[in-house]
């Protein structure tokens, strides 16, 4: 069958999004779209495939499905991106969007830089107990603590957002120690039968974050923005940040704004950057997609974020005072255009994208329809 995609990114997470408002396919069907767009050896490739779904009691929905063909819960870098795009079409500047076992709010803000579509997502509450997804160690939760079932001895909270996410704060981020516990995560069926999101999280600055994330069903992304909504909340839980201040979030693919409420309730801001749009022929049951024809680039809104995280000084680790701006280094092909190879980014006084931090300043929970 030949399909309308367009291609999309939020912080730097990649994904085709596709209108399935009016395809018929059984959710097996889906999966194999996702294996054969998502592929990175494919003509597409992205971190996952999003659909966007008529509204089964919001205003429009959204279904998420990672490269190895598996169901997200959510996926909040990509719901930016199917809000920004369900929005237009109705000509909404609010929605409530239904998700896979939950429901978000969202809102087009103001541009966070010059050309940048920028939503705001209003997600939560996070849910801490363990049975929910299910986490079996037992206990009822885990919260900053050393988890003699992970092949770690640093301290974990395990938060669903409602998507399954361990975060551990580090001083210093090591992307093979992160994989190599994301790797554990994705074979271990007794204790996981759902999986996990695993990120590592440096402190930055005096109220900032740095997450690096290790993706159930994908592996290490540029970002992840249930993610970065986990990192913020669990922060704020464990006294590391405060409860209802905003907080930048950045990662290897550029940066949200995000604040946590003590109810667990997450807002976000950030971008919904959207590359081009075109047609494929796609084989669900083979898993297989050929034929890609791109029909427009939106080339401006690529060069606006680009601008953005090139222009992006990341505050120093808030141990290391005068440290080097990130460790983090891009492990995905076709990925390296947000890190120099040397793995030094933002903060070289770029071509500019100066972010407007008053946009961003007003990101509260709950703040949406209330303004
Ligand atoms: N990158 C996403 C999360 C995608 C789903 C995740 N891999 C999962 O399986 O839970 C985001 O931005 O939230």
């Amino acid at each position: 069958m030949r399909i309308g995609i367009v291609k999309c990114h939020g912080s730097g997470n990649d994904f085709p999004m596709i209108d399935g408002r009016q395809v018929t396919m059984t959710d097996d069907y889906w999966s194999g779209v996702a294996v054969a767009l998502a592929d990175r050896a494919g003509p597409v490739g992205g971190d996952g495939l999003l659909v966007l779904t008529s509204g089964g009691g919001g205003d429009f929905g959204m279904r998420m499905w990672n490269p190895d063909g598996s169901e997200a819960e959510t996926c909040l870098n990509g719901l930016r991106c199917v809000a920004r795009w369900g929005m237009e079409q109705h000509a909404f500047l609010t929605a409530d969007v239904k998700l896979k076992t939950s429901s978000a709010r969202v809102a087009r803000v103001d541009d966070l830089a010059p050309g940048v579509a920028t939503i705001r997502e209003e997600v939560g509450p996070a849910d801490l107990q363990l049975s929910y997804w299910p986490m079996n160690i037992g206990q009822d939760e885990l919260v900053d603590e050393v988890c003699d079932r992970l092949p770690s001895t640093r301290a974990f909270t395990a938060i669903g957002m409602p998507n399954p996410h361990l975060v551990a704060f580090v001083d210093r981020i090591d992307d093979a120690e992160l994989e190599a516990i994301g790797r554990f995560c994705e074979g271990r069926p007794r204790v996981l039968p759902n999986r996990a999101n695993v990120s590592f999280v440096e402190l930055r600055g005096t109220s900032d974050l740095f997450v690096r994330t290790f993706e159930r069903g994908v592996g290490l992304t540029n970002s992840c923005g249930s993610a970065m909504a986990a990192a913020a909340y669990a922060a704020c839980l464990t006294g590391r940040r405060a409860y209802d201040a905003p907080m930048t979030v950045y990662n290897a693919g550029g940066l949200v704004r995000a604040t946590a409420d003590g109810g667990g309730d997450v807002a976000i801001e950030g971008n919904a950057t959207f590359e081009w749009r075109g047609e494929i022929e796609v084989d669900p049951a083979r898993e297989t997609a050929r034929d890609l024809e791109i029909i427009e680039r939106y080339e401006d809104e690529v060069a606006a974020w680009d601008a953005v995280v090139e222009g992006m000084v990341v505050p120093p680790r808030s141990d290391m005072p005068d440290g080097p701006l990130s460790t983090a280094t891009s492990q995905q092909a076709g990925k390296s255009s947000y890190l120099s190879p040397e793995g030094e980014r933002g903060g070289r006084g770029g071509r500019g994208g100066k972010i407007s931090w008053d946009g961003f300043s007003a990101v509260t929970p709950g703040s949406i329809g209330k303004e």
